[in-house]
């Protein structure tokens, strides 16, 4: 579904990708993982037409991806949830969700608003609150429920559990296996590779701008050298 060949970034003589090959194919999860700074939200925000590659290829169904515009990649159905939420925070729960429908642009309404709010029923419970006013896992929950609004073929989610608290990674992370369950098409940044490995069908370990590892997430969960590595505890521990 997704196939990304050889792909390089580059940021005013910095270099962030370094030739990156990937596959997402329909239904999967693949999760991306790697230390800070090794090319992870580059990379997705690539996929979405927010950054230019200055080589390589991005395609999604055959379609070439890596020389359209943003707006023209979301209209495809290929959907982002930023790292660090980014939610309106002047407008409400329930517009930020209104708001995510824009992205349909024509595509048939895969997610109603009642589907949305029974994976996070807070957002049902705010609706009218501000987003602004809203915690930090609230609002995880609210970028997703926009994302969700616009029907994604292919989900980008940048680092999902980026300062919550355990109990809410939990919340959210029980969202996403539930849209895993239902066949969503998933591609998932995350630091905390546990979690990432736990989700996921495959992932792909990045570090310095390159791919330095592959394969199913539980052959990978079982490795010494990632368990050491990546997981933060020794294969013994
Ligand atoms: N807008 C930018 N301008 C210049 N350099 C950038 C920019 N965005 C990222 N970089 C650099 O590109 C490299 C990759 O950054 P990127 O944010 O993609 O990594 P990451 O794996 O997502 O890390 P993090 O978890 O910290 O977000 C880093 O060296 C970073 O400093």
């Amino acid at each position: 579904m997704l196939e990304i060949r050889d792909l390089q970034v580059h940021y005013n003589g910095i270099t962030a990708l370094r030739g990156v090959s990937l596959d997402v194919n329909q239904g999967e999860v693949v999760a991306l993982i790697g230390p800070n700074g090794a090319g992870k939200s580059t990379l997705v925000n690539a996929v979405s037409g927010i950054v230019s590659p200055s080589a390589g290829t991005i395609a999604f169904e055959g379609k070439p991806l890596h020389s359209s515009r943003a707006w023209t990649i979301s209209g495809m159905g290929v959907l982002q949830v930023p790292e660090g939420r980014q939610v309106f925070p002047q407008l409400t729960v329930t517009e930020n969700l209104q708001l995510g429908a824009t992205a349909l642009r024509g595509r048939k309404a895969g997610i109603p608003l009642d589907e949305v709010h029974a994976l996070f029923p807070i957002l049902r419970e705010r609706a009218e609150q501000l987003a602004g006013s809203l915690s930090g896992g609230q609002q995880q929950m609210l970028a997703i429920g926009r994302a969700l609004m616009g029907s994604p073929r292919l989900l980008l989610l940048d680092e999902p559990s980026l300062g919550l608290a355990p109990v809410i990674i939990a919340q959210v992370f029980a969202a996403l296996r539930t849209l895993k369950e239902r066949g969503m098409t998933i591609l998932l940044i995350e630091q905390n590779a546990t979690l990432a490995l736990d989700l996921s069908d495959r992932a792909y370990i990045l570090e310095q701008g390159r791919v330095v590892m592959s394969g199913a997430s539980k052959a990978l969960a079982a490795d010494a050298d990632v368990v050491s590595h990546y997981l933060g505890v020794t294969p013994e521990g």
